[in-house]
């Protein structure tokens, strides 16, 4: 659905996106994480089309070389991208109605048609009931729930969403990500979501692309990466304060499958002759599975053999730095 090549972006010579290649495919949800900085925002942007961006970028959606469009062409293309933004982006002094009807007047669509479909919108979100409320009588979530519909009036084929969820406490945070995962269920839209938190891209994307400070540095499956632990990943996790005794070593070991705790731990503790130490245990939901990720210590002496087993075993381990 979005192929990007060779995409780079530049602000007044400050390289913010490097030489971007990234593929998104058609009904995925997928996350775009990184720390604040990294380029995420912007790339969103590029997607929109919005940024000039370098000569031998490609930004292909749906079939369409974005980057080659005319201006009017540009303009007509966006009607394929919806965007929902951190701070909802309404139209204060206009209804939620009002507010959904905006794109759709802005494209003429046929008068009688439109009010009837931004009714079922402002349904399908749940706030049909609200229809006649300004933002300001509206609470933060429910706000979302308009940018939605609004951001849906056009048909669109993508919805880009810039920390769509990070306004929100986390209960409302969570009903609008399943909002977000039913319409993605039902619809087939493909889905770009920004994220600081890496508990919404667990909870609701299919794949993940982690920016370090304008580079990509991966991109796969949510399950692949919360089991591989890279380091991309650990650093943007927050960190267990993780004291090492002397003449330990710390591991922290990831389980695909949690009902093999209990053999896998015994063994290890065999291998420590009894002085194992579980310092931090932390399991990740994604959408498909259930991650544990154990952080133990053990006597220096027992490492080798430690990690002997655990290669022999194939469990993702990494060691920690004394
Ligand atoms: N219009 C602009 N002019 C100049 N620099 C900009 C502009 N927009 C963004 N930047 C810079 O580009 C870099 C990336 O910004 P961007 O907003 O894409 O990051 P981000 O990963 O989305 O960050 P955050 O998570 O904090 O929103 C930052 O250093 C920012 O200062």
């Amino acid at each position: 659905m979005i192929h990007i090549r060779n995409l780079s972006k530049s602000y007044s010579g400050n390289i913010i996106l490097h030489d971007i290649n990234l593929d998104i495919m058609q009904g995925e949800i997928h996350g775009l994480l990184g720390a604040s900085g990294a380029g995420k925002s912007t790339l969103l942007r590029c997607i929109n089309g919005i940024e000039q961006v370098s000569d031998k970028s490609r930004i292909r959606v749906d079939n369409t070389e974005i980057l080659s469009l005319s201006p009017a062409g540009l303009r007509a293309f966006r009607k394929n991208i919806g965007m929902i933004f951190q701070d909802f982006a309404l139209l204060q002094r206009k209804t939620a109605l009002e507010n959904v009807l905006l794109p759709m007047r802005c494209w003429r669509q046929a008068g009688a048609k439109m009010r009837a479909r931004a009714m079922h919108l402002l349904e399908c979100v749940g706030m049909e009931e609200k229809a006649g409320c300004r933002p300001a009588e509206l609470s933060g979530g429910q706000k979302q729930r308009v940018a939605i519909a609004r951001a849906l009036a056009l048909q669109p084929k993508v919805l880009l969403c810039d920390e769509a969820t990070s306004a929100l406490d986390p209960a409302t945070a969570k009903s609008i990500l399943d909002l977000l995962k039913s319409i993605n269920a039902q619809s087939g839209i493909t889905i770009v979501m920004v994220a600081h938190q890496m508990e919404v891209v667990k909870y609701a994307c299919d794949r993940l692309s982690v920016l370090e400070h304008g580079k990509l540095s991966l991109t796969d499956s949510v399950e692949n990466i919360f089991l591989r632990q890279p380091a991309a990943l650990a650093e943007l996790s927050a960190h267990a304060d993780i004291a090492l005794q002397a003449n330990e070593t710390g591991f922290i070991i990831t389980l695909a499958d949690i009902t093999q705790s209990a053999a896998v731990l015994c063994s290890l503790a065999k291998l420590a002759n009894g002085k194992l130490r579980i310092l931090f245990t932390r399991s990740d939901s994604c959408k498909t599975a259930t991650v544990v990720h154990y952080t133990m210590a053990a006597p220096q002496a027992d490492a080798m053999r430690i990690i002997t087993c655990l290669k022999e075993n194939n469990i993702r381990f990494q060691k920690l730095a004394a």
